[in-house]
Parts: C-alpha cells; structure tokens; sequence
C-alpha cells in the first residue's frame, strides 16, 4: 500500500503500555490528524515512526517499506519529517543556517571531496540555497534569514521548524503540535500553511493537535487514541461525536 501504515504497534515503558496494538493508515495527500487526551500516547506514535523507539510488536511501513531496520537518523531519507512538541532547532545560528542543515539528507559528498570544493559540489550548495530560499519564501519568512533563531518571536521560530522539515522535501511531514503556544492569528495561519503544504507541495500531513479548531479546518481524517489504543477514526464531526472518545475526555484531562 502507498503512504504511512502502523501495524499493529506496541510499545510500552516498564508497566506502563504507552501504545498499545495500535493499527491505522494515513493516505498520501491527506492530513491525517491523531487526536487523545493527555498520555494518550500520541507523541510515542510518532517517537515509534521516527525510529526513535523500537516497537516490541508490529510494523510500520511506508510506501510499502518497512521501517523497522532504518536507524532514527535515516528515517528522512525515506521522505520522513518531522517537527516537535517543543521547538527543536539551533538557537545560535541562523533561520538560514537551520534550514541548510535540513538539507544534509540531500548531499551527496563524503568528508574527503569537501576539503575540494567542486564545481559539482558548488552546484548542490547553490541548489540547497535555492530550495532553502524557496522555502523561506513559500513560509513568508523573508524578514527573518539571517536573525539568530534565539532572538525570533515563539510563532516565527515554530514556523522555522516547520521550514527546516520542509527543505528536506518530504513525501510526509510530521507536526506534534503546530498550534501549541501561538496565538490564535497565528493558528489560524498555521491552518493556512497546513493547506499550502498539502495542496501546493503536495506532502502529506499527520498532525497531533489538541486545538479543535484547527483540527476540524484542516483534517481529512481523524484518528482518536487513548491510553494507547484506537478509539475512533472518520471525519472531525465523527469522532468527536463518538461516545467513547467524549468519555475518555471526560475521564482524564480535556485536551
Ligand atoms: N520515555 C518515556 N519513559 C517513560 N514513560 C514515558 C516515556 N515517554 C512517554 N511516556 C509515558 O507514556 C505515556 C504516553 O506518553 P505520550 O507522550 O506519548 O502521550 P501524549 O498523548 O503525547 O501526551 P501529551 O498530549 O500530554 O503530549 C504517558 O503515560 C507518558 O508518561
């Protein structure tokens, strides 16, 4: 099958079973949004894709592949990004400089050529510096290139995460939390950028959000999980109609 299928995954920490035979599949083209009350086990979901974490049983494949031998930081190679619940880049250095270390998945030179700067190697760093470019236009961060990610406002910086994804041209991009910490202007053109990066890219999106707001304008789909198994899957409206995710809501934290 074409796109992300989890596999009957498990996983657990000590006693606590953080995933749990969990199964589903995201189509590619869409944004597939997983949704759960806290300690779900949502971010572990994604930690499992990642490769960060083994699972003790199932599989994940992609495009038919499994992922299960690929080492965490190999994962991109296979059209895999990701961005984090808190903000994961380098501080010191540039927006710019951030976004062409997303770009390593795409060299293709061993340590030895790059003590002889090619001509070849100068036309890979000037494409890197186009697709860099390219999306720091598309992101409308033209303003920020060459400000210190550290000294960025919180909604810009979280923006650069998601650009630093991107440049590394995914076929799907993992957001654990867009919204988290914005403002509601901003959320909003989170939900526009969301759109963007689906329709004018044309890479597909999971996303774990608790904002319903945002999940109902941009999700296909919708998979609700809760203390590590499946819930309910279908539209929005499904499944936050569904009696047994509005219990499990109700009997831990609302999201
Ligand atoms: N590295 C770890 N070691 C031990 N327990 C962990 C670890 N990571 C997660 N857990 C536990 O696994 C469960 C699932 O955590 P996870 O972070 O995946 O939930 P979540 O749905 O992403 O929650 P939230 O919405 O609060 O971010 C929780 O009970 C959490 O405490």
């Amino acid at each position: 099958m074409n796109g992300l299928e989890i596999d009957n995954v498990s996983l657990s920490f000590g006693g606590l079973k953080a995933v749990d035979g969990l199964s589903f599949s995201v189509e590619p083209g869409s944004v597939f949004t997983i949704i759960g009350p806290n300690g779900a086990g949502k971010s572990t979901v994604f930690n499992l894709i990642c490769r960060i974490y083994d699972p003790s049983q199932g599989d994940i494949r992609f495009n038919g592949k499994s992922l299960r031998k690929a080492k965490s930081h190999e994962v991109i190679n296979h059209g895999i990004a990701r961005t984090f619940q808190n903000i994961e880049l380098f501080e010191h250095a540039s927006l710019l400089d951030n976004l062409l270390i997303g770009r390593i998945r795409h060299g293709k030179f061993g340590p030895l050529s790059e003590l002889f700067f090619t001509r070849s190697q100068m036309r890979q760093e000037l494409a890197h510096r186009r697709k860099a470019e390219e999306i720091i236009e598309f992101l409308d961060l033209e303003g920020y290139r060459h400000a210190r990610v550290a000294d960025l406002p919180y909604g810009v910086r979280k923006k650069t995460e998601m650009a630093r994804a991107l440049v590394s041209e995914p076929k799907i991009l993992l957001l654990d939390e867009p919204s988290s910490g914005l403002t509601s202007e901003e959320t909003d053109d989170t939900a526009f950028v969301i759109e963007d990066i689906r329709e004018v890219l044309g890479v597909t999106v999971v996303m774990i959000e608790h904002d319903m707001k945002l999940v109902n304008k941009v999700s296909d789909m919708v998979l609700a999980i809760n203390e590590g198994r499946f819930l309910a899957s279908g539209s929005a409206s499904e499944v936050q109609s569904d009696p047994d995710v509005q219990a499990a809501y109700l009997g831990g934290q609302a999201a």
